[in-house]
């Protein structure tokens, strides 16, 4: 020992650093050993570096399209690692049906989404619920209000807020903002009891404040979601609780001021509704305001952006207009609006309309599952705890599924009537608002081409007045990815346009109360017949 310890110092390094050296080489050796040979199980992916994995590579935007990248490298399931996060990309419709639907009993859960679910939310938002028997007891609450038939129920409203909508356009062209007042209306009136007649209204700004919170953390790579154990540490060393806190207090307070409005409103909400339930019982006031205010949330952005989309397909797509006008005309003649019984007899539009949603998906990343036991597929070690991408955008680009995946064409789906698109998600998580959706779609769809041409704004260049530019590529980097703001100019389709619009609307135009009432007897009438 003393011969060798004397040789090391005659080459001049001190053996205690020697050994530090050779420990350290010793334990990465071990960490890079397990390390690729976890991956080596996992699906195919870029194999990152022992400890941190893949966390270099994240995307500094539009994440989605890097995801689709990867795809054609990789094939349909490949995996990323970071840091301690596995995360599964699912890049085809079967897959993503294989693992989130056949195999939902361990494929319904979320990420931890620490700072959004837990630091802010403290555990009540529903999107981010863990599966287990508190999300379960939300899903039974909100299924109740939003079940397929009870969505139609909801259909004078739509009627008159859609009317609205339609006429706003003989006088304005700020469709992001009109379409936000119809979603925010029509699911503040449901939930809550109120229309909101302007778009000005406080509470249409509160949820606009709370969903800009939530976009903005959502797109800021937090400690705390890299590193969930760092939530346990005592408050002092935890610095972004305290913007947590103040986030939590304004959804919180906001929740809560509207819900206790609701409760003395008269006739129909959704507020009012699940107090019958007896599912509400197990749920605290706070969870309750949760149950409605989410649903309030994930209601009106939404649709706002798939109604910014088929405006978008509509300017850089008149050809598929000019099919889809003639089948309303032909239904409808040209002397009154569509109606919803109308709308059922337009296959086109139904394509349409699919199309729109297939074709720019507007939550392109998929909201994201996770996995709760450990799992094999086609051969691959799906760990527990992954998480599970199943990217909207990556689905829709899929060419074997949807051939020239980029060209907006209706046709695919009534040449296929079986096609689906990924739109509203998958499994048990599958959005429970898609029914509302739809119908809004389907109305304010057929009613606007119904009305109006839909063509490129203008704008100044130069002193010039030139038509304005339409990117087909120009959407948001975040959670939601609407169209980036473009002009477009509404012309009406005819003389008798605008005198119809403004008769039909006034004739619709009747009392909150009065609309929520019917709702309520035919909701009535409904469990009666059950
Ligand atoms: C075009 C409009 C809409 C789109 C594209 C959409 C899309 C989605 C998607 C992708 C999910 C997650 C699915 C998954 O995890 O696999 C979701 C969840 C949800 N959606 Fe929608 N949605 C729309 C409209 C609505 C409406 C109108 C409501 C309610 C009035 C609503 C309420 C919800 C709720 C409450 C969840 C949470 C489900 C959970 O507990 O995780 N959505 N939506």
């Amino acid at each position: 020992m003393d011969a060798l310890v004397n040789s090391f110092g005659d080459l001049g390094i001190p053996v205690t650093i020697l050994t530090i050296l050779s420990g350290a080489a010793l334990v990465i050796a071990i960490i890079s050993v397990r390390y690729y040979a976890f991956r080596r199980r996992l699906p195919p992916g870029p194999p990152g570096l022992p400890l941190i994995g893949n966390l270099l590579e994240l995307p500094k935007s539009h994440p989605w399209l890097t995801q689709t990248e990867q795809h054609k490298k990789y094939g349909p399931i490949f995996s990323m690692q970071y840091g301690l996060s596995t995360v599964i990309y699912l890049g085809t419709y079967e897959l993503a049906r294989e693992l989130l639907e056949k195999r939902s009993n361990i494929y319904s859960s979320r990420p931890t989404f620490t700072m959004i679910n837990e630091c802010i939310s403290q555990g009540n938002r529903s999107l981010t619920l863990p599966y287990g028997e508190k999300w379960r007891n939300y899903r039974r609450l909100q299924g109740s209000f939003l079940a397929p038939r009870m969505s139609n129920v909801y259909r004078p409203l739509q009627d008159l807020e859609s009317k609205q909508l339609v006429s706003e356009f003989l006088t304005h062209d700020d469709f992001f903002k009109r379409y936000h007042r119809y979603s925010s209306s029509l699911t503040f009136a449901l939930a809550y009891g109120k229309r909101m007649p302007t778009g000005q209204e406080e509470e249409v700004k509160g949820v606009e404040r709370i969903m800009d919170n939530l976009n903005n953390v959502f797109i800021t790579n937090w400690v705390v979601d890299s590193l969930p154990f760092l939530n346990k540490l005592p408050a002092f060393f935890k610095p972004w609780q305290k913007i947590a806190n103040q986030l939590g207090d304004v959804e919180r307070n906001f929740f809560n001021m509207i819900r206790n409005g609701a409760s003395m409103r008269p006739g129909y909400n959704w507020c009012k509704d699940i107090l019958t339930m007896k599912d509400h019982r197990s749920l605290t006031d706070t969870e309750l305001s949760y149950v409605i205010g989410n649903t309030y949330e994930a209601g009106a952005d939404t649709t706002t952006m798939t109604l910014q989309v088929f405006t978008l397909a509509a300017v850089l797509h008149p050809d598929k207009v000019r099919i889809l006008q003639a089948e309303v005309d032909q239904v409808v003649g040209r002397d009154r609006l569509p109606t919803f019984e109308d709308t059922e007899k337009m296959p086109y539009l139904a394509a349409f309309v699919k199309e729109v949603h297939r074709w720019r998906p507007v939550l392109p990343g998929g909201v994201p599952h996770a996995v709760t036991a450990d799992d094999e597929f086609m051969g691959y070690h799906i760990p527990k705890g992954a998480t599970i991408v199943s990217g909207h955008w990556a689905i829709s680009m899929d060419e074997e599924m949807y051939p020239n995946p980029d060209e907006f064409r209706p046709e695919r789906f009534l040449e296929n009537p079986d096609l689906p698109h990924s739109q509203f998600g998958f499994g048990r998580r599958k959005c429970i608002g898609q029914y509302i959706a739809n119908n809004s779609m389907m109305i304010n769809v057929s009613r606007m081409l119904w009305a109006y041409d839909i063509r490129k704004g203008w704008e100044v260049v130069n002193g010039k007045k030139v038509e304005a530019h339409v990117g087909r590529l120009d959407f948001f980097s975040g959670f939601n990815s609407p169209p980036l703001p473009f002009k477009a100019a509404f012309i009406p389709r005819d003389s008798k346009v605008s005198e119809i619009l403004r008769t039909e609307f006034s004739e619709a135009e009747r009392s909150t109360e009065e609309i929520l009432e019917e709702i309520l007897q035919a909701q009535r009438v409904m469990k009666e017949g059950n």
